[in-house]
């Protein structure tokens, strides 16, 4: 996407053919810092810590981890190796898996003399593959949001609610549950988009707003907890957040909070979409309450906040009792029944086993 009159994907591949240059998401959107990653445990840390952060994008940056390690030490045990230390950065998105998997798919067959140039290439095929997922998405959400714009009057918006940052930040490019949005603002279909914050590490307040405000999309930024109201004041016409493991019976995991806005879409016959790319999708999970692994992150993400200061700095206040201990799971699971449709690069499908059978009859 455009950052100022520059184009930027999230990851890239340095000039020294061996580093890649990110975005370091942690802090935006106060200030815009490229950080250069050479290294494995460079690779590992920034995702862990969340310099990059959502579900493609972690992906590919974990395929760029493998390609390095060739870089340095090709051989089996060092593929297997790289493909342990990144798979157990974070726990719950799936993508994550199934980039590792794809890269010693691909780089197991071939001799280890080659597989550095080999791995760059799939690395760099997977990074180009989801801007083409996303771009898809955004045609088929594009549908529904000129669905529900035809029954508005002429000139008002569709509102739309969405949850965490499911934008091109958390992808290569383009987003998923953003990619609709910003296709329709394209469409110069009005549109209008409720901001959840997204507590406790804000991607809501500090990633999605930002994104919007960058392309020009109109929003409101609002504190999760006001969803339900405006939903029940008739305030929102359909709600689209992304999800970071869709099992194959539909059930949905995604950034904490997702579940409660599912609910209250439910109680109000307000639709509520997940945009997805198929590598979001675990065949392997049915039941996503029982199978999925939560993330449970740091306490101090809840209880210490970032932000900049009057006088210009980013830091972190305390906003709870120092004795005070804190939860912090970072994901839920919304079931399937809660689901309206998975807008997927082929379609939307129905969130069911039989619904995405349908879509991607080779998952038989
Ligand atoms: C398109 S995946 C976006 C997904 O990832 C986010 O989680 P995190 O910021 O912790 O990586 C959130 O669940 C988003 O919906």
């Amino acid at each position: 996407m455009n950052v100022g009159d520059r184009h930027y994907r999230t990851i890239w591949l340095s000039d020294d053919k061996r580093s890649v240059e990110i975005i370091d998401q942690r802090w935006l959107p106060h200030e815009f810092r490229v950080e250069r990653i050479g290294t494995v445990d460079g690779i590992a840390t920034a995702i862990r810590d969340m310099w990059v952060r959502g579900a493609p994008l972690i992906g590919v940056t974990a395929a760029y981890g493998v390609a390095i390690q060739m870089l340095d030490d090709p051989s089996d045990e060092a593929l297997d190796a790289v493909w342990e230390s990144l798979h157990k950065t974070r726990p719950t998105a799936i993508n994550l898996r199934w980039a590792l998997d794809e890269m010693r798919r691909s780089l197991k067959p071939i001799a280890p003399a080659q597989r550095a140039e080999a791995a760059y290439k799939r690395a760099a095929e997977i990074a180009d593959e989801d801007v083409g997922l996303n771009r898809a998405i955004g045609e088929n959400g594009l549908a529904i949001i000129k669905e529900i714009a035809a029954r508005k009057k002429p000139g008002e918006p569709v509102n739309i609610l969405t949850h965490c940052n499911a934008g091109w930040l958390a992808t290569v490019d383009y987003g998923t549950a953003t990619s609709p949005i910003y296709l329709a603002v394209e469409a110069g279909i009005p549109v209008h988009v409720y901001v959840d914050e997204t507590r406790p590490r804000n991607q809501g307040a500090q990633l999605t707003a930002w994104e919007m405000a960058g392309h020009g999309v109109p929003h409101t930024l609002i504190v999760d907890n006001a969803g339900g109201h405006l939903m029940q004041h008739g305030d929102i016409d359909m709600v689209i957040v992304g999800t970071d493991r869709t099992t194959a019976n539909g059930d949905v995991c995604n950034k904490i909070g997702t579940y409660l806005k599912a609910l209250a879409a439910a109680d109000n016959d307000v639709p509520f979409y997940v945009a997805l790319p198929s590598p979001t999708i675990d065949w392997t999970v049915g039941d996503g309450l029982t199978e999925i692994p939560i993330e449970e992150r740091s306490g101090d993400e809840v209880s210490l906040v970032w932000g900049k200061t009057a006088d210009g700095k980013i830091a972190q206040v305390r906003v709870s009792p120092e004795a005070t201990p804190a939860a912090n799971p970072a994901f839920d699971v919304t079931p399937a029944r809660l689901v309206t449709g998975l807008i997927t690069e082929r379609g939307v499908a129905k969130a069911s086993r039989e619904g995405l059978k349908a879509m991607f009859p080779e998952r038989g």
